[in-house]
């Protein structure tokens, strides 16, 4: 009895246990196969969406096969090495996911020039690249933090990276092919960015960076647009070894649809980014380890030696001004947002005067933070993404920007506590070139598709070291166009390797390390649509008040940002104006919000004789620097170039 109700007791002790179904039990034996549960196959790109029906499912359903294997073959294409003429086996997919089994898909050599040799001739021709083609930014991070060293999540989800050696552009080590078909129409020589390289060296250095991506077990594929005009809309193959860079064009350029990615076809221009791999010092045009060449012909871009990430932006936005001013568009480094109302503004300048920080503003609709095209059409972003400086990031002064920084986001270069991930964003200790880059979507009020109409403001910002430009002034045409050519800014320390303290620069058109034609080329178009839309110019120091830089202090940013209010709204243009000695500037008497005082820079000088000197000396530079382009007409109409000599400073 005793033994029966033991017996009893244990069982129902176990029926208790195996009626637990509250919880339906999983379906798997191992703990591979509800491992393998964990991850919903993406359902297999299937008919068209667009055009059922046309070509019947069964027909498409092959197409489709065919479309994946054209996928294949056309990066296996891309990363053909030149003196094999063959592309390596590719594979879709993280190796390290298929370890046990080889892999099974080879890419079918069906073209010409992709027909392997029977027998493999070396050992790179044995194994296969696998492709990590268009992950997304989770799969990304897995990447970076698995394989990359300096890879953490910060506290706030952004991917805190570290980009190396080099933390900001190197322009003395960029490099265009010079041949026939750009001999005449691009700018060489004195003032240009435009080094040379001849055919040859390119080849070079093309086959140093493909043997060393091929060299790797994976590599990372980026098929993107740029420009959101569609019309002028360019595809952009990026392949480069970090998950970083992948994750930093992934959010700098246009991301496909997954229907557009469909029907991709072949690129228009490929970067090969093998930026942990040197230049050979010994090739020719080398004078560093690093180099960035660009070839026009070939639609390619080579980057060895910096791992900075800005140099593949930057590289692009370079092709972007060759290419889009052929077709009578003209390319801006500059920022652009627009009014309720829809009155668009550009914001040009250099790197660090503010684009980014004052295209930003939660009234008004963000375009675009840095890369932009102005056609017949109106504005259009080139970009998918913006690009922030965040050496002193704070919540209160730029919210949008810090809300951005979230998962997803690159965050290059920051220093971070050690155990709770929170950034310090005043820390210098890596570089003053703190970066953030995030999908312009990340801006609440960004406005998709980002384009836009015809700008009704023209902002020129300079960042005046000296602290003799007034914080506002209005230009006219000539006076406008003397200051685009001029490109005047301290270049605030970072962003371009070596620069450690603001010092005064010229760079034609705000942009010259990105310019490929002759300044006078992009300043005649912009006269051209400035005065055919009625666009209002003005110049804005985000500089130095009260002395120069050492003395003095940096605009407060709550001032800029009055003023910029003043000229979005029109009340602006309604202000009293007098003129300033020596540039010849108008400047308005008052402006809501900011002190009177302050509009006149003279007031803030204690010293007024230093403050004239000063005046005098910055206008020396700007002479001297515009005596390079006395010998240019600007445009057909040469009235217009002689105002413009005339619209400098007089003394
Ligand atoms: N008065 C001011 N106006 C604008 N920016 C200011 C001002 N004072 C300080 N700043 C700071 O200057 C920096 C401007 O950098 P921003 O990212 O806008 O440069 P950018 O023009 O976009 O350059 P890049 O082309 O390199 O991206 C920001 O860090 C901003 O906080
Ligand atoms: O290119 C970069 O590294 C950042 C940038 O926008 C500029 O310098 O104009
Ligand atoms: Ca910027
Ligand atoms: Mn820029």
């Amino acid at each position: 009895m005793a033994s029966n109700g033991t017996a009893n007791g244990n069982a129902s002790i176990k029926l208790e246990i195996c009626h637990d179904d509250s919880v339906p039990p999983v379906k798997a034996q191992t703990i591979d196969q509800l491992h393998s549960l964990q991850k919903k196959k993406p359902s297999a790109p299937t008919t068209p969406k667009k055009q059922q029906g046309t070509d019947g499912l069964f027909s498409s359903a092959i197409s489709d096969q065919e479309r994946q294997q054209q996928q294949l073959q056309s990066i296996s294409a891309s990363l053909a090495s030149l003196t094999r003429e063959t592309g390596p086996k590719v594979v879709k997919g993280d190796p390290s996911a298929r370890k046990a089994e080889a892999p099974k898909a080879p890419v079918p050599h069906h073209h010409h020039h992709l027909t392997a040799p029977v027998v493999p001739i070396s050992d790179s021709a044995l194994k296969f690249t696998h492709i990590l083609y268009n992950l997304s930014p989770s799969e990304l991070y897995e990447q970076a933090i698995k394989y990359e060293k300096g890879s953490f999540i910060s506290s706030s989800g952004a991917l805190a990276t570290l980009s190396g050696a080099k933390t900001g552009r190197s322009p003395r080590d960029k490099r265009v092919v010079r041949d026939g078909s750009n001999e005449d129409d691009l700018w060489w020589g004195k003032g240009s960015p435009n080094i040379e390289m001849d055919e040859h060296t390119f080849m070079v250095n093309r086959e140093r960076a493909v043997d060393y991506l091929n060299s790797l077990d994976k590599v990372y594929v980026n098929d993107q647009f740029l420009n959101w005009d569609p019309e002028h809309r360019i595809k952009v193959r990026i392949v480069s070894a970090r998950a970083y860079h992948s994750l930093f064009m992934h959010n700098m350029c246009i991301r496909p649809t997954e229907e557009e990615l469909e029907n991709y076809g072949t690129p228009d221009f490929t970067i090969y980014n093998a930026g942990q791999f040197p230049c050979n010092r010994y090739t020719h045009y080398m004078t560093s380890s690093t180099s960035i060449d660009l070839h026009l012909a070939r639609r390619e871009m080579v980057i060895l030696g910096t791992q900075y990430a800005g140099e593949m932006k930057k590289g692009l936005f370079s092709l972007m001004h060759y290419l889009m001013p052929k077709r009578q568009i003209l390319s801006l480094h500059s920022g652009c947002n627009m009014g309720k109302g829809g009155d668009v503004a550009l914001f040009f300048g250099l790197s660090g005067t503010g684009k980014t920080t004052l295209s930003t503003d939660q009234n008004r609709y963000l375009i675009g933070d840095d890369e932009h095209c102005w056609s017949d059409n109106g504005v259009s972003n080139i970009e998918g993404g913006c690009y922030a400086k965040c050496i002193d990031l704070s919540r209160e002064k730029e919210p949008e920007i810090w809300n951005a920084i979230k998962f997803g986001t690159v965050l290059e270069n920051v220093v971070f506590d050690e155990h709770t991930r929170e950034v310090d964003y005043t820390d210098k200790s890596v570089t003053e070139n703190t970066r953030a880059a995030y999908p312009i979507e990340y801006i609440p009020n960004a406005k998709i598709p980002c384009v836009g109409p015809h700008p009704k403001n023209v902002i020129l910002l300079s960042c005046d070291a000296f602290g003799v430009l007034p914080p506002v002034s209005k230009l006219n045409l000539a006076q406008t166009m003397y200051h685009f050519i001029s490109g005047y800014t301290a270049l605030v320390a970072g962003t371009v390797e070596g620069v450690k303290e603001p010092t005064a620069t010229f760079s034609a058109c705000f942009g010259a390390a990105f310019i490929m034609l002759h300044p006078t080329k992009y300043a005649a178009m912009l006269a051209e649509k400035m005065q055919k839309h009625g666009a209002t110019a003005w110049l804005v120091n985000t500089g130095w008040s009260a002395g120069s830089y050492g003395t003095g202090n940096r605009i407060k940013l709550a001032y800029t940002r009055k003023i910029i209010d003043a000229i979005h709204s029109g009340s602006l243009l309604e202000a009293n104006y007098t003129k300033t000695e020596v540039f010849g500037l108008e400047i308005p008497t008052a402006v809501e919000g900011v002190p009177s005082e302050i509009l006149d820079p003279i007031n803030m000088w204690a010293d007024k004789q230093a403050y004239k000197d000063t005046l005098l000396k910055l206008a020396g530079l700007f002479r001297n620097n515009f005596d390079g382009f006395a010998n240019y007409d600007i445009g057909k109409d040469s009235t217009l170039t002689e105002q413009i000599l005339a619209a400098g400073p007089i003394f």
